[in-house]
């Protein structure tokens, strides 16, 4: 399921100024797999994705996206290349409706026709329990149901990639777990994630591999299980001493 090669990135750094903030990283994403980036405050995870989606330029290094060289591009090229990001704090259009929200990504982001959008996004709204909210403005809704709309337009907007920024935060235990049957039903609708994650549990749950960051360096990358046992990354991630 897992072993096609989406995303491939070799060599990548990034310095404002003097602090070099990624030093070259190569990793891969693999069709349909969720990958769980961590790694401690600083460690440049944001940069990363900032990097991957063309908010930021590359000073060294390759992108690969299904196989297309994707550093060069300007942001809009990517995600129309179907690469989605969803940002730590949720930003949807207050005064529209939550339906209102999706149609926009499943019309603009997709490129749908009215009529297939509207039955796209009745659907999604179905399955992210947001179906009694579609008339509610975005801006009136609870944080969890801001969480659950910015995972439904994820899905409206057909996206081959998902970068996920933190969108466990500031979530009880019992909503993370909603969170992360959503990233699972985003996954399911056959899009690759990479989620960067502060909260343990919910990216133990729902990641296939994970990968961690320290001052700008990748530091490990294996399964859930493999990341969390690796000393190195108990003692810089967790300040637990071997
Ligand atoms: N535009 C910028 N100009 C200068 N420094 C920056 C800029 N963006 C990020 N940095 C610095 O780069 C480093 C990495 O930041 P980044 O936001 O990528 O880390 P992060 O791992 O996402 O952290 P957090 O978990 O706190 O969100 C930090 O030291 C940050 O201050």
């Amino acid at each position: 399921m897992h072993d096609q090669v989406l995303l491939k990135a070799e060599g990548l750094s990034k310095s404002f100024g003097a602090i070099r903030v990624i030093h070259d990283v190569g990793f891969e994403v693999h069709t349909n797999e969720v990958l769980g980036l961590l790694g401690p405050n600083g460690a440049g995870k944001t940069t990363l994705f900032n990097l991957i989606s063309g908010d930021l330029k590359l000073d060294a290094g390759e992108l690969l996206f299904a196989g297309a060289v994707l550093q060069h591009e300007p942001p809009y090229k990517r995600c129309k290349r179907g690469i989605g990001r969803t940002y730590q704090i949720p930003k949807p259009y207050g005064g529209m409706t939550t339906f209102e929200n999706l149609m926009v990504a499943a019309m603009f982001g997709a490129s749908r026709s009215e009529r297939s959008a509207n039955d796209h996004c009745a659907q999604i709204l179905e399955d992210c329990g947001l179906a009694d909210k579609a008339n509610k403005t975005a801006g009136s809704l609870t944080l969890l149901d801001r969480k659950r709309l910015e995972m439904a337009r994820a899905m409206a907007s057909d996206p081959k990639l998902r970068l996920l920024d933190e969108i466990a935060g500031g979530l009880t235990e019992h909503e993370s777990h909603v969170l992360v049957d959503l990233v699972k039903k985003v996954r399911r609708r056959n899009v690759t994630v990479v989620w960067i994650e502060h909260v343990l549990n919910a990216i133990m749950a729902a990641a296939d591999r994970m990968m961690v960051l320290n001052f700008g360096e990748k530091i490990a990358e294996g399964t859930p299980q493999a990341v969390i046992a690796d000393p190195n990354v108990r003692r810089v991630y967790m300040g637990i001493e071997a």
